[in-house]
């Protein structure tokens, strides 16, 4: 599904956040990356779906290698991806109901399978109930699972979490968890950036650790291994 091949990355101002990456991720995984803060997590992620793109090295995902795509074409490639950050990423001025639906509206699915789909994404994540609220009127729990709702209507191959739980308290966190397992479970493969020792040690996945830009541990079921 995700193929990294000698991946570099350095910014503009000089810094190497990735440094030779190579990995390869298969459809349907569940991957935690861990590693030290500026380790180069959020610079993997955004690899996948585009948000930055490599300084060299291949990066394909479902066999397409993304530089081939001309910058017009990118709205494709995240197609398969859905993203979810720490801080939500709501839009603020319109209900949960519209902010899930904006995510399909913007790539021209019909109204029909639109008012279809949003209800059926957020009675999914179990929010269907707040449909007709607006953002600031949610917890941060309830807002991360409209995020998530907005990142799977598209049935993306791939949700990326980028440190989902970041904001969440420890038993909110758990909920959000359940969540991202059951998207898994249904076969969408997931990539999730964290810092927690307690989820990463208590739901056993594969475990990628990064520093220095550089994959130092890649282990099935593996453990944090971070003191925090
Ligand atoms: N847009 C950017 N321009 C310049 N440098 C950047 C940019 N984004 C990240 N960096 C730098 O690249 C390095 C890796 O950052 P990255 O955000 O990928 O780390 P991270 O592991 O996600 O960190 P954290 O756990 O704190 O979120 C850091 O030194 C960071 O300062």
């Amino acid at each position: 599904m995700i193929d990294m091949k000698g991946v570099h990355k350095t910014y503009a101002n000089g810094v190497t956040a990735l440094n030779g990456v190579d990995v390869h991720i298969d459809s349907g995984e569940f991957v935690y990356l861990v590693g030290p803060s500026g380790a180069g997590k959020s610079t993997f992620v955004k690899m996948i779906f585009r948000g930055e793109k490599p300084s060299t090295g291949i990066v394909k995902v479902d066999n397409k290698d993304l530089s081939t795509y001309k910058e017009r074409h990118i709205p494709k490639v995240r197609r398969k991806i859905g993203v979810v950050y720490q801080d939500f990423k709501l839009l603020p001025k319109l209900t949960i109901y519209e902010n899930v639906a904006f995510a399909l509206e913007v790539i021209e699915e019909s109204p029909k399978i639109i008012r279809d789909r949003v209800m059926e994404v957020l009675d999914l994540v179990g929010i269907k109930d707040k449909a007709r609220s607006f953002p600031d009127e949610l917890s941060g729990g309830e807002q991360q699972r409209v995020a998530i709702a907005r990142a799977i209507a598209n049935n993306p191959k791939v949700v990326i979490a980028d440190e989902p739980t970041g904001n969440l308290d420890p038993e909110t966190s758990w909920g959000i968890m359940k969540v991202l397992e059951d998207i898994n479970q249904k076969g969408t493969t997931i990539i999730m950036a964290t810092h927690s020792k307690e989820i990463v040690n208590t739901i056993k996945r594969r475990v990628i650790a990064i520093e220095n830009g550089r994959i130092v541990r890649d282990e099935a079921g593996g453990e944090y291994g971070y003191e925090v």
